[in-house]
């Protein structure tokens, strides 16, 4: 997200090229303050710090197609699936118990199972609560907007600073084919008429947040097929009414969800086709490109999910003093911030030399192609993960202009633990193909196997970056490509380095 608030402010004024910590420094004071250690409204800020969500919200007021809070799988990650739901009391409790034991945790999110605002009471009770017995907690809320401008007020008499609104069309013959129906003012609502007023509360929900200074994020399903094209629409008006970031995520559509679409045999994008969408939206407004479509009751960093440690019956024997946890969770995020400064001055100066690359090229000479390159990590920014142990690729597309992160691809584990990885190797040729238009990967280590397989598919694995800053290391990856002159464009003239 960050990468395009920078665009929109014209870039790094030396080289036009900047790591996704620097794009931050573009922003207003006080934005920044607010999205610094958020690590859904800041791409950078991800790698660093945690979320949790709490499931205290069952019920929803409309119906969506790709939905169904019924199947429940407590290996499954995805939205709308929680393992138990809990009291605002208990949710209070649990987060307290997290924020103790996980200090990086910096923000509580209610993203259902249902709609936050279709059960206000709960909501805004767990929301009451821990700004007074939390405050070093920012709170946030996500919601399909329907009764969102009767809470407004509600919503921000608790400090709530981040909403997000779900809108996956702003044009009612669109959003007929995505929600059956809505329950409005005690009746059910359908068809074409049902998104109306969905759309017309959201769009209102919206502009009354943008009003007092909330930031809002937008989340928009990409539906192939039936919203694709649509969604740049969304964007260019949800930006021109002031949303600050717009998150396209893919379908998740599966027959044995149970879902409208699941079992209409409904696809979901392909990343290409979702990372094709995302750069179109992109010339409107900032995007999330590191949503990892947690779960309603997540706890850890994207993409890490600690819910089991943190079961009813284990934080009820969990004894707190929340004064002390503040003040050592306040030095925690001081080494944290301390530890990003060093990354920020060491990738800043591989962006440098990326810049003189760029400069002792040619002029008249194509530019070397982008390139895309996974990385294993398990959060702090630097590559620290065995190949083997990766749960999730994150993706950066390296060219001489940047560096950008363009997406998270989950895979399932190739070491599934022991010394040996003997038999995974259908797993291995599922994480190649998830990787298949990437040229490097790099991570802290690597087995045999896994290296021979990835060369023959013509990914080259690189574990000669371990503990760096991720985007120092590709830049210097890409650097060696140049170098080697394998990024040259087909039928341009070759390109030499003058120094
Ligand atoms: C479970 S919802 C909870 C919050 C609220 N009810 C809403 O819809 O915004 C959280 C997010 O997950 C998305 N979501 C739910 N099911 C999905 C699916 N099958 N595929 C992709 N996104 C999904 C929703 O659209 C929403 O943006
Ligand atoms: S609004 Fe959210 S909870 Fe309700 S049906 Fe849609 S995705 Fe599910
Ligand atoms: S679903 Fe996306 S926006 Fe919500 S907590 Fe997870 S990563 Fe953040």
């Amino acid at each position: 997200m960050d990468l395009n608030v920078v665009s929109q402010s014209g870039g790094c004024a030396s080289s036009g090229c900047g790591s996704s910590a620097d794009r931050l420094s573009h922003l207003p004071e006080a934005i920044r303050a607010k999205v610094d250690n958020h690590p859904c409204f800041s791409e950078d800020a991800h790698h660093h710090y945690a979320r949790m969500h709490v499931a205290v919200a069952p019920a929803c007021n409309i119906q969506c197609h790709y939905c169904n809070r019924k199947y429940d799988c407590s290996n499954e990650s995805r939205p709308g699936v929680v393992s138990e739901l809990l009291t605002p009391d208990r949710a209070v409790k649990k987060v307290i118990a997290v924020a103790a034991n996980i200090p990086q945790m910096t923000v509580l999110g209610i993203a259902g199972p249902g709609d936050p605002l279709a059960n206000p009471e709960r909501t805004l009770e767990t929301f009451r609560q821990l700004s007074e017995k939390a405050p070093d907690i920012r709170l946030c809320v996500s919601t399909n907007g329907l009764a969102l401008p009767e809470v407004v007020d509600e919503i921000c008499k608790h400090n709530i600073e981040h909403v997000t609104i779900t809108i996956n069309c702003v044009d009612p013959d669109v959003g007929a084919k995505i929600y059956p129906w809505i329950f409005w003012n005690n009746r059910r609502v359908k068809g074409r008429k049902a998104a109306e007023i969905l759309i017309a509360q959201q769009q209102k929900g919206l502009e009354m947040l943008v009003e007092r200074g909330v930031l809002v994020k937008v989340n928009s399903v990409l539906i192939p097929g039936v919203n694709d094209e649509h969604l740049k629409e969304v964007s260019r008006a949800v930006k021109a009414k002031g949303a600050f970031l717009h998150n396209v995520m893919p379908l998740i559509a599966e027959p044995e969800h149970g879902t409208f679409y699941g079992l209409m045999g409904q696809r979901g994008p392909s990343n290409e086709e979702l990372q094709t969408l995302q750069d179109a939206c992109a010339g409107d407004m900032a995007m999330m490109r590191h949503c990892r479509q947690c779960r309603a009751d997540a706890v850890g960093m994207l993409g890490e999910d600690r819910g089991h440690e943190f079961t009813l019956d284990k934080i009820e024997t969990m004894e707190i003093d929340y004064e002390a946890a503040m003040a050592r969770r306040a030095e925690i995020h001081a080494e944290i911030e301390a530890n990003r400064t060093a990354q920020r001055q060491q990738t800043g100066e591989a962006f440098v030399s990326l810049s003189s690359l760029k400069r002792g090229l040619k002029t008249k000479a194509a530019e070397p192609r982008p390139v895309l390159m996974a990385v294993a990590t398990t959060g702090g920014g630097v590559i620290n993960q065995h190949f083997g142990h990766a749960r999730e690729f994150l993706v950066y597309e390296a060219s001489v202009n940047d560096v950008r992160f363009v997406g998270a691809r989950k895979v399932d584990l190739y070491c599934s633990g022991g010394d040996t990885c003997g038999d995974a190797e259908t797993t291995l040729q599922k994480i190649i193909r998830t990787l298949k238009d990437c040229e490097a990967v790099l991570c802290s280590k690597i087995g045999y196997e896994p290296w021979s397989q990835l060369e023959e598919a013509g990914i080259t694995p690189n574990g000669e970056h371990a503990m760096e800053p991720i985007e120092e290391a590709i830049a210097a990856v890409y650097q060696e490509m140049v170098a080697s002159g394998q990024l040259e464009q087909a039928g341009a003239e070759p390109q030499r380095l003058t120094a």
